[in-house]
């Protein structure tokens, strides 16, 4: 009779008392396993959540001319808005090695060709898919930020962006700033790029290519403004953050 007793007593619940009762290593075990489960699936559940939810978006394309002051305008947005981050197309050029050379001998970087787009698309469907987790993994958000009723800034910058379709389809906002010629001239010849401009590089290949570019690129899309790049930058900058802060406050009221 005695050891019925005692197995009725552990289903009940342990009255043992001492360091060596099973029923605690038991329940202690039971509650690390629970606790492993929770940490290792939180971050997917996370994630599911993100993916699922009414999360606000908004990408903002600024293309435009070499030298027209895209990276100046890219950089001013991102630290003006909460939750944005950059991707920029000159961070994606083919090696040195493998671009062609035209016919006056000119290394022909001014191509789609001359990019890995591919790479870069998956850059932009990987921050489409989770914002939240794109940023976190630069060190652009606070590992427990909140996610709720959060809008996501996708700034994407580069003097081809608008000539690829697929790119150019993804965006909500596009701006294009533009220099005259000789201005855009003198700025190119202050900037030394990988592998420098060789001699007549802007009047043989650069400018040649940005009027075929350009003319390519208005075929594609006409949702584009123009930005002139001449006015002060303080005026620049300040107008186009005006115009996406309202597209912001207009996609935040929505329900
Ligand atoms: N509105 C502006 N007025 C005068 N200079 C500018 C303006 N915007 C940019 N710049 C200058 O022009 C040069 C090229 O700007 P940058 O932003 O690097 O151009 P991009 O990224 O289009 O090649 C930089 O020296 C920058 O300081
Ligand atoms: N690897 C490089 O970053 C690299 C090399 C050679 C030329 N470029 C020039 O970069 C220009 C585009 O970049 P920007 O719009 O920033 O000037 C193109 O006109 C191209 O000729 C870049």
């Amino acid at each position: 009779m005695r050891p019925r007793a005692e197995t009725s007593d552990r289903e009940e619940g342990c009255t043992c008392v001492g360091k060596q009762c099973g029923c605690l290593l038991v329940k202690r075990e039971l509650l690390l396993l629970f606790f492993c489960y929770f940490l290792i699936t939180r971050d997917s559940r996370q994630q599911f959540c993100r993916e699922h939810s009414q999360m606000k978006t908004l990408i903002v394309g600024v293309g435009g001319v070499t030298n027209g002051g895209k990276s100046t305008l890219s950089q001013f947005l991102h630290q003006k808005i909460h939750n944005s981050c950059i991707i920029a197309q000159d961070t994606y050029f083919k090696d040195d090695c493998v671009v062609p050379v035209d016919s006056n001998g000119f290394k022909q970087y001014d191509t789609l060709d001359a990019l890995h787009m591919e790479k870069m698309m998956k850059e932009v469907y990987c921050w489409r898919k989770d914002p939240h987790e794109f940023l976190r993994q630069r060190g652009l958000i606070a590992k427990n930020a909140s996610t709720d009723d959060e809008l996501y800034v996708l700034i994407v910058e580069g003097f081809l962006i608008f000539n690829h379709r697929p790119l150019n389809e993804m965006f909500d906002m596009r701006y294009f700033l533009e220099i005259p010629y000789d201005i855009c001239k003198k700025r190119r010849s202050m900037r030394v790029y990988a592998p420098p401009d060789p001699p007549n590089y802007f009047d043989g290949y650069v400018w040649p290519m940005y009027i075929q570019n350009r003319k390519e690129m208005e075929i594609i899309t006409s949702e584009i403004v123009f930005l002139d790049g001449l006015k002060p930058k303080d005026e620049v900058l300040a107008a186009v953050y005006e115009d996406i802060r309202q597209e912001i406050a207009r996609l935040q009221g929505q329900s």
